[in-house]
């Protein structure tokens, strides 16, 4: 079955990349009061500290004035011993900076755990959106493609948060109150410094922003090499058998070169940071200098002042530069809090009816009524296809690959719904039922026959949860499992491994047909659930198939039609439509496209 569908893949992820300004900024507001208001008293806490590190490092600069002043009292020729005034100044410096500390500490933790308790909100309902979400819309993309969104949107959004939530208040209030105090000492320094800075270090705030640039960039192909390098490892059996080695080795390089490209532009970028900052920083210091060393001959200023004013702009200058990335890096937020909501606010497509009922006790009849379907990439798969099964009855769906076969479940589980025409169970429309209640009442063993990282038995039991470890070992024997799992190292406890990789195919087929077994759903729906067996085996689980399907609606899609032969029933689907139905004998006799087939596998 094909999982591919670009059209929907580029409107998932090209529309998002394309959010305009606007549209970021009101995510950024929407992600702030749905995601971190709940979380409020975090974020008041951290303000609060914020606040009193604010205050804290704005009156350093005045203190260290004082100081100055009072030591320059001192060094002159009438003073014989230290005053206790400069002491206690000395002393609440020490005192301001032991504040400062421990309110930064304060915000960093409340602002933090904020952040993080939302964030696991924002993951949570991105997930489920996706889990609860269209078939068709997991389908669309790569499962690489959602698990780099999930880690770069929230990466993103957690930065903002943080450097928000940390930098916001602390930054305004610093600077605000360092100026205060800076006019207050000296007004014509500050004023000066005021049209210096932002000479001084615009360059280095755009060259940060580029750098921010650069590293997203860097990271999104980091995302990419990750990508190949899992590849790469999960299909070694295919790339030894085929020598791919070079293949592989080549598209790595191509990966790593390009790589260490966009890390060197990001690196380049770095390094001229600090020699600008060196040689403004210098430039602007010598014109200071010479400037307070003129006003001082003139008696404008004092030194007081100016040691003053100089501490005040140091315990500024980082606040200034953190404000000034500061919207850059929420711009990249308000994208990544976009792409989140896009994900989130995914109305499905397929949901159940305001007066959809619940299908109880359903005895297990099918019917497709002339069903058109096509995907959503416009391949069309059903085309008028009617057919029906009856409880107890074992209905094969043969065919030529790409006949429609595995849409027919897919339709039938309501992944999709037809374009016209009607799947029904029970003599009712698939759509009149809940989906939850629907699944429930059938039981399906997908030609990928997927095990999850867990134990065997835990395996088995997904299909009814809360199954006992009878029950569990009853579907085991019931699909021929019993035996090869008693002899795997913990039996049912061992484990199956990712993807189920410590199994064989066959082993992995027989644990998946458990699991459908233990459902006992009154429509059983195997899908190619045997083709890995051996024939002794295959035989087995037939055997035990037979009785378990005795009162059920089994429908079997198998290429092997040796499998088929003993259905009720075996309808051949070409082109989406039925070509055949009959008995094995019936359509042997007829001599149509089910012979051919037949005479083409025994050849
Ligand atoms: N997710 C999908 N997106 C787009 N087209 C699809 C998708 N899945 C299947 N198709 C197309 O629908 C048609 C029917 O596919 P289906 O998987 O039902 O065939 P099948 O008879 O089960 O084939 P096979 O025996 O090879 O498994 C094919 O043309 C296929 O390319």
């Amino acid at each position: 079955m094909r999982t591919g569908c670009s059209t929907l893949k580029r409107a998932l992820i090209i529309t998002s990349d394309m959010a305009s300004g606007p549209e970021r900024t009101h995510s950024l507001f929407r992600l702030i009061k749905e995601r971190f208001r709940p979380h409020l008293r975090w974020f008041v806490i951290g303000t609060g500290c914020a606040a009193v590190t604010a205050v804290a490092a704005a009156s350093y600069g005045y203190l260290l004035k004082l100081v100055v002043e009072g030591l320059e009292d001192l060094a002159g020729p009438q003073t014989a011993s230290v005053p206790s005034s400069l002491w206690w100044l000395i002393g609440i410096i020490g005192l301001a900076a032991a504040l400062r500390s421990l309110s930064l500490y304060g915000m960093t933790l409340a602002n933090n755990t904020g952040v993080q308790r939302a964030i696991v909100d924002i993951q949570a309902d991105q997930f489920a959106s996706l889990t609860e979400g269209d078939f068709a819309r997991l389908s669309a993309d790569r499962s690489g493609g959602f698990v780099s969104r999930f880690i770069n949107d929230v990466n993103a959004i957690r930065d903002a948060g943080l450097r928000l939530a940390n930098n916001l208040t602390k930054g305004v209030l610093t600077v605000i109150g360092v100026l205060i105090t800076m006019f207050i000492m000296d007004w014509k320094l500050t004023l000066i410094l005021l049209l210096v800075y932002p000479i001084a270090f615009g360059p280095v705030i755009s060259l940060g922003n580029r750098v921010r640039k650069r590293s997203k960039r860097a990271q999104k192909q980091i995302g990419e090499v990750a990508s190949l390098l899992s590849e790469s490892f999960q299909s070694a059996r295919v790339v030894k058998a085929y020598g791919l080695e070079e293949y592989q080795k080549g598209r790595a390089k191509r990966g790593f070169v390009e790589r260490s490209r966009l890390f060197l532009k990001v690196l380049t970028d770095r390094a001229a940071v600090d020699p600008i900052l060196e040689i403004t920083g210098g430039l602007a210091l010598v014109g200071i200098l010479a400037l307070t060393a003129w006003r001082i001959a003139d008696g404008d200023t004092s030194l007081g002042n100016f040691v003053g004013v100089i501490g005040a702009v140091a315990v500024a200058a980082p606040e200034v530069r953190a404000l000034g990335t500061l919207n850059a890096v929420a711009q990249e937020g308000g994208a990544a809090a976009d792409r989140v909501f896009e994900i989130i606010d995914a109305e499905p497509q397929i949901k159940d009816r305001a007066d959809a009922r619940t299908l109880e006790n359903a005895r297990g009849s099918v019917e497709f009524r002339d069903v058109h379907f096509a995907y959503p990439d416009g391949s069309q798969a059903l085309k008028g296809l009617s057919f029906s099964a009856s409880p107890g009855e074992t209905v094969a769906l043969v065919g030529p690959s790409g006949a429609g076969k595995s849409t027919v479940f897919n339709l039938l589980l309501r992944l999709y719904e037809p374009v016209s025409g009607s799947v029904m169970v029970d003599g009712s429309d698939v759509r009149a039922y809940t989906g939850a209640s629907l699944r429930r009442s059938t039981a399906l063993v997908a030609q990928e026959a997927l095990l999850f990282d867990d134990t065997v038995a835990a395996n088995i039991a997904l299909g009814r949860m809360g199954a006992s470890l009878e029950e569990i070992k009853g579907a085991a024997r019931a699909a021929s499992a019993h035996d090869f799992i008693l002899g795997l190292p913990g039996g049912y406890e061992a484990p199956c491994g990712e993807m189920g990789r410590n199994l064989s195919g066959g082993q992995r087929q027989r644990i998946s047909l458990a699991r459908a077994i233990i459902r006992q759903a009154p429509i059983l729906l195997l899908d190619e659930a045997t083709s890995a067996l051996d024939a002794e085996s295959e035989a087995k689980v037939q055997a035990a198939l037979a009785e378990y399907a005795k009162d059920r609606t089994t429908l079997v899609i198998a290429h092997r039609l040796s499998t088929v032969r003993s259905a009720d029933r075996i309808i051949v689907l070409d082109d989406g439509r039925v070509a055949e139905e009959g008995t094995h004998h019936d359509l042997i006799r007829e001599g149509g496209l089910y012979k051919q087939l037949v005479e083409l596998q025994l050849s």
